[in-house]
Order: structure tokens, then sequence, then C-alpha cells
């Protein structure tokens, strides 16, 4: 068995449909009009299990965050580069699917 994926153009939201998701994940905010996570881990190896996944399911989603990673700590960050940057309904689905897996590591 194999995955036949479909390529979905990506929706812009407003505001109001912006703040109406984040309230499902907290955790992240939206500065300068991107969609930001900062985390802390235990430990190095707990940090890359993390980001293996964030990657994995980015390349599957064919969306991609920035990633900023010193040691322990993930800045994650999301804009859709092909709606000039601005936020869209996949940066929060991919914000609330990377959440599960923050979920599933020790932080400090
Ligand atoms: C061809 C490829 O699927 C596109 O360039 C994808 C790649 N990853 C992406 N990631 C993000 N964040 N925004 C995009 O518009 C985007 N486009």
């Amino acid at each position: 068995m194999y995955n036949k994926l479909t390529k979905v153009a990506p929706i812009a939201l407003s505001a109001a449909e912006i703040n109406k998701k984040l309230a499902e994940i907290p955790s992240w905010l939206v500065v300068n009009n991107v969609l930001t996570r900062d985390i802390r881990f235990k430990d190095y190896e707990t940090t890359w299990a993390f980001l293996n996944q964030v990657a994995m399911r980015s390349h599957l989603w064919g969306h991609h965050p920035t990633i900023t990673t010193t040691y322990s700590q993930v800045k994650l960050e999301l804009t859709t580069h092909s709606l000039e940057n601005k936020v869209s309904d996949i940066d929060l689905k991919l914000a609330k699917r990377y959440e599960r897996y923050v979920n599933l590591y020790e932080k400090n």
C-alpha cells in the first residue's frame, strides 16, 4: 500500500479566524504576522527526537517551518511563503500537530 498525495492550496486567514484557532494552542503566538512557538527540552537528544518528528511531518505535508535551535532550545516559526508570508490554514494545522509532539517529550 502507498499514499498518493494531493496538492491543496493554502487559505490565508483573517485575524479573527487566526485568534479563534490560536485558542486551541495557547503556547503559540503570532508575532509580526509569524506563528511562533518557543520550547526548551530536557536535553539535546530529546530536542532532536522532537525535531525529527517536526521535519518528517513538514515533509509529508509539503509545508516547512523556520527552525532555530541551540542545544535544548527550539524556536518554530510558520508563515506561508506562497501567500506573501501570511499565516494560513496549513500553518495552524501544522502548529496543532507539532504541539502533539511537544507533549510527548520532557521539558526543562
Ligand atoms: C514546492 C513546495 O511544495 C512549496 O514551495 C512549499 C514548500 N514549503 C513551504 N513552506 C512554507 N512555510 N510555505 C510555503 O509556501 C511552502 N511552499
